[in-house]
């Protein structure tokens, strides 16, 4: 039960008990009647039973709440152990994502929608991608990206431009997504309308109408598959299809198939593997097929531009509107980095972002308060009793992330920036499940490493730079859009260069 809860049942319960007790004190020197006292009395007992029963009803609905999905039964778990144990202890019993839409091929390969064994093989296929050794060689388009975008932001430094986050973080992060994955220079910071952005954009912007009917209507989602309705456009599907070969084409020739450790060299690997290209085929661990490889490069595309560039944009904004956090930042990159980089573009390297504390803390708290995903699910595929719970097959189990970083039991006066809540100490005194915003569990995020290494090298470098300070344009405390944790207003700021004695 929460506290807040207790503290007013206890309230009622200490009123009670003083009535009783004046009343009982009363008749003892003759005020009060007998009569009193008996009404007085059962009055108390009936409040104290009403509160016996709202206390159950209360410890039902904070733990857990739930409905039916028409048939499906789906509930909404706020208890941290429980969430804990259907995400980790017993993942067996959790393995899946609900199907909340049927994907087109080669979509509806990709890891986010796979199901059991299925899943389990391409996401140990995937795996070895986001190793450390491979990380590290990735980290160089991370900072030959970052080194771009420095390029931008002092342009727009010095023309004084206010400039809006989200929008020049996407493009950044579109880069970085196609250089990292696949090998390819897009260009999209200077050229934002290149081909690459423009079926990027439109593939990320699934058909929103007939999705969110999907969901309130599971039935619609049948219907919608025979009319043929789309729910992910099939040009900019076929788009990516023909930019991922040719790119496998031009790596071949060019002699460098299987050197440059990315996803790219994934692709060939499998190809390899799985020459006559059937759905059936790449059954082995390591191996996949065209169709699953195209399902990972698609949802790389989609898992890894806006979750990113999302974290990025906020964590500047906050840290713009809070320069107290923002000094302690730099005072951190100014002690810990000094001298190890390229001191003239300011670009950490990978060892070098792994022990910056006060920055993560930072990037942590932005992620609490604005996580890209507001909720994860799981479908369960055993029944199962926990806590009390019984959760039976086919039930959809709802874990919502950003009511949960936002539960003023947890955190007090969640709306605040505070960094401190992440200092170790802080942490330590916490559920380890509070704060979940890469998901949990063998299922959790497979970019976590990839994405928090992104956040720390661009944020790193900006902050070495410049101060971001709000402008006009800066709307505080941030308006959400209705349906999705994104600014209504933008993340607007301006940058000033930081004075040399700071660097
Ligand atoms: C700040 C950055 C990111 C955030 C906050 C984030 C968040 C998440 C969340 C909440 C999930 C669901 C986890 C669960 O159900 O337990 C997820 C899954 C996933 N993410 Fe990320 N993500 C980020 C970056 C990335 C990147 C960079 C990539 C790829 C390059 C990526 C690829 C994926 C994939 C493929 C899955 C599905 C994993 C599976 O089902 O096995 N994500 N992410």
């Amino acid at each position: 039960m929460c506290t807040r809860h207790k503290k007013y049942i206890y309230l009622v319960l200490v009123v009670v008990v003083v009535v009783v007790v004046v009343v009982v004190v009363g008749v003892g020197v003759g005020v009060v009647e007998v009569e009193v006292v008996i009404l007085v009395v059962v009055v108390a007992v009936v409040v104290v039973v009403v509160l016996v029963v709202v206390v159950v009803e209360v410890v039902v609905v904070v733990v857990v709440y739930g409905w039916y999905d028409f048939k499906t039964p789906t509930i909404v778990l706020r208890d941290l152990d429980l969430i804990k144990d259907v995400c980790v202890k017993h993942f067996a019993n959790f393995p899946n994502r609900r199907a909340v839409v049927k994907l087109d091929p080669p979509f509806d390969q990709n890891l986010l929608s796979l199901f059991d064994d299925h899943w389990k093989r391409v996401r140990s296929a995937v795996t070895p991608t986001f190793s450390s050794g491979r990380l590290k060689k990735m980290c160089r388009h991370v900072e030959r990206n970052a080194r771009l975008f420095h390029k931008i932001l002092d342009q727009k430094q010095e023309s004084n431009e206010e400039i809006e986050l989200k929008e020049i973080m996407s493009r950044m992060t579109m880069d970085t997504i196609a250089s990292t994955g696949f090998g390819l220079d897009t260009d999209t910071l200077n050229q934002p309308d290149n081909q690459f952005s423009k079926n990027a954009k439109e593939f990320l912007n699934p058909n929103v109408a007939a999705f969110l009917v999907a969901m309130l209507l599971p039935f619609m989602s049948k219907i919608f598959n025979a009319l043929g309705v789309k729910f992910v456009s099939q040009s900019a599907t076929d788009f990516f299809e023909k930019v991922v070969d040719a790119a496998i084409q031009e790596r071949k020739e060019s002699g460098n198939a299987g050197k440059m450790h990315d996803f790219l060299d994934l692709v060939i690997n499998a190809e390899e593997k799985d020459k006559d290209d059937t759905e059936e085929k790449g059954k082995g661990a390591g191996s996949l097929s065209r169709k699953e490889v195209m399902g990972q490069a698609l949802i790389f595309l989609l898992a890894g531009y806006d979750t990113v560039s999302s974290v990025l944009s906020f964590t500047l904004f906050l840290l713009a509107k809070h320069p107290e956090h923002q000094r302690l930042v730099q005072e951190e990159l100014d002690s810990k980095l000094a001298g190890a980089s390229d001191q003239e573009d300011m670009i950490p390297k990978y060892e070098e972002v792994q022990n910056l504390p006060y920055l993560e803390q930072c990037i942590n708290e932005a992620m609490r308060m604005f996580p890209p995903g507001i909720l994860i699910d799981r479908v369960c595929t055993e029944e199962i009793t926990l806590h009390g719970v019984k959760f039976p097959k086919g039930m959809t189990v709802i874990l919502p992330i950003y009511a949960i970083h936002m539960d003023p039991d947890i955190w007090e006066e969640p709306r605040e920036f505070r960094p401190e809540r992440f200092s170790p100490d802080a942490k330590e005194a916490r559920h380890q499940f509070a704060f979940f915003p890469f998901g949990h569990g063998p299922r959790n995020c497979i970019g976590m490493r990839l994405g928090q290494l992104e956040l720390k090298i661009v944020l790193a470098s900006v902050l070495r730079r410049f101060d971001v300070v709000p402008c006009q344009k800066t709307v505080y405390p941030v308006k959400l859009e209705p349906l999705k944790l994104a600014a209504k207003d933008g993340l607007w700021v301006r940058l000033e260069r930081r004075r040399k004695q700071q660097l």
